[in-house]
């Protein structure tokens, strides 16, 4: 990173935010009759309005000098060709290699991944085909009707929300089922409905090494077992993929039944490996090619767009101005699509695993605030929730709309009216309503001027907040792949803004380790061994409520 420019360029935004900071949306959009064709752009399928967001044409080109001086064309460009990026892991990082449409070779340690890839998918395919049309038989001879998806994080999160949102592409397979959480009312609810010989699982776990996964798999396989399955049958019944090929294997998964991955791919970013296989099982081979090929146009844009006409670009670089400038701590995501429900979740984990962190590239700790805290809910349902404190809360949350334009289903007007609540939120958000408004409004229903006015702060909105509106044709395959890919590379422009490792994710291991501590502590009340008083309160509390069980 070129620092004194860096710094420089981050000074010269400070100053231009003040600048900023003295005028209204409101007034921008009245004085310009043309902002948002100046402050829009569409690729790959996708339309990013960004005039909503308190900029000016200088504030982008001061933000795209600040990713030039940040070098996010030479780091983006070594992310593609394979640099190991992840300095604390010492790995690559290319879920890009993963959808590349040709077979131009991609090096890892001098070693060209992409026949590994090929081969992978093929494979995939193959089960894919055999299991959706009916020739992979369990072990009494019955073919597939449910898969049961086992994994947590990144080996869970990508598989679910997109083929949720495909709902309409999901057919011919068979049923799909997730269970992540250790909570064991999920697997039971779900083994509850299934048949152990017409279910095929799969144990999606990257480290193998997962609490969650690893005892959700056990008490499934116990589940067989107790049907009278016996141990060679499994392997009509379980497929895993992970990078750590021995232990699925010592698990009981023959080799054949184990697809790898590799560490060069994040939990994160990995759905389109063979951890994608739930989404080719329930939409096919030929949907799962369309969502790898709609990322990888993403990435073409990525890599050829210039900055100021480059989607993660543009949106990675808000994200910062909203974040750093103005102080914006959350950001929210809402899909006005039922769909698209999962997407907030999905996101949040991928931004903020990789972002959420302070420790820089250099080893020294970070001056400025990273990561936002991403959130958010399907539209219209956080309008009659959260949307009163977007509007008059003392926080301000910038916001992603994302509206796909159109419907899958023929209800009668259903979809114009979603999409004019969206629409309609993003105008409110930006124009408000002033103190003179509401009081004038009051006082033509006939209120009387003094209690208008004081009614009329209550009903006075500020305005002025910022949001994107991203705008899509349809919700298919190709266009989810975009849209997927689009986030996946904002939060590395954010990252390389940061100056931070977006790949891996310590902050998650101490949790674990202290949760095995405790575990082992559970069923020994009479330990030495002390934790602090709050630990030791709340374990003997819940000793003492299944004392009666036991
Ligand atoms: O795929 P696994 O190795 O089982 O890991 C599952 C998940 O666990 C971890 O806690 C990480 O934070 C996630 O990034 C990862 O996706």
């Amino acid at each position: 990173m070129l620092m004194d420019t860096f710094n420089d360029k981050w000074r010269e935004l400070q100053q231009h935010s003040v600048e900023v900071e003295s005028s209204h949306l409101r007034d921008l959009f009245a004085s310009d009759p043309k902002r948002a064709e100046s402050l829009s752009l569409s690729a790959c399928g996708l339309n990013l309005d960004y005039s909503k967001n308190r900029i000016t044409a200088k504030t982008r080109t001061l933000l795209m000098d600040l990713a030039q001086s940040a070098q996010l064309a030479e780091k983006r460009d070594a992310m593609f060709a394979g640099a190991p990026i992840n300095n604390t892991e010492n790995r690559s990082v290319l879920h890009t290699a993963l959808r590349q449409q040709d077979s131009k070779p991609v090096l890892v340690d001098g070693v060209d991944i992409m026949p590994q890839i090929k081969a992978v998918r093929l494979k995939v395919e193959a089960v894919v085909n055999q299991v959706r049309d009916q020739q992979w038989l369990g072990y009494s001879g019955k073919c597939i009707t449910d898969v049961l998806n086992l994994g947590i994080g990144g080996s869970f999160l990508g598989p679910k929300i997109v083929t949720t949102s495909l709902k309409p592409y999901v057919q011919g397979g068979p049923k799909q089922h997730f269970v992540a959480n250790i909570d064991g009312n999920h697997l039971h609810d779900v083994l509850t409905n299934l048949n152990p010989e017409t279910t095929l699982v799969l144990i999606a776990s990257k480290s193998f090494n997962t609490q969650e996964t690893l005892t959700n798999a056990e008490s499934t396989r116990q589940w067989f077992y107790d049907y009278g399955v016996t141990f060679e049958q499994l392997n009509r019944h379980f497929i895993a993929i992970s990078s750590n090929v021995s232990k699925a294997v010592a698990f009981g998964i023959s080799g054949d039944n184990v697809f790898p991955m590799w560490d060069w791919v994040g939990g994160r970013y990995s759905l389109w490996s063979a951890i994608g296989m739930p989404i080719a099982m329930a939409i096919g081979n030929q949907g799962f090619t369309e969502l790898l090929k709609g990322a990888a146009d993403l990435d073409q844009h990525f890599k050829e767009a210039p900055f100021e006409q480059n989607l993660p670009v543009l949106m990675g670089m808000l994200g910062v101005w909203n974040h750093n400038f103005f102080g914006c701590q959350t950001h929210a995501l809402l899909p006005y699509s039922h769909y698209l429900r999962g997407f907030p979740a999905y996101v949040q984990q991928m931004d903020m695993e990789s972002n959420g962190k302070s420790c820089q590239l250099n080893n020294e700790i970070v001056s400025s605030t990273t990561g936002p805290v991403i959130w958010g809910a399907e539209g219209t349902n956080g309008q009659h929730a959260f949307h009163q404190l977007l509007h008059q809360g003392t926080s301000v949350v910038p916001v992603d709309f994302i509206q796909p334009l159109v419907a899958e289903h023929n209800m009668n007007g259903h979809q114009d009216m979603l999409v004019a609540n969206c629409f309609a939120q993003s105008k409110t958000l930006m124009q408000g309503k002033t103190h003179q408004q509401a009081y004038d409004e009051l006082v033509a229903s006939g209120m009387e001027e003094a209690l208008a006015k004081v009614i009329a702060k209550h009903k006075a909105m500020p305005g002025n907040r910022p949001s994107n509106t991203l705008t899509f044709d349809r919700l298919t395959p190709y266009q989810l792949g975009t849209l997927i890919a689009l986030y996946e590379h904002k939060v590395f422009v954010q990252g390389v803004i940061w100056n931070l490792n977006s790949f891996d994710q310590w902050g998650v291991e101490l949790g674990k380790i202290l949760g095995d501590d405790i575990l082992s502590r559970i069923g020994q009340p009479n330990s030495t061994e002390r934790s602090d008083s709050s630990t030791e309160l709340l374990l003997a509390q819940y000793r003492d409520a299944n004392k009666s069980l036991t």
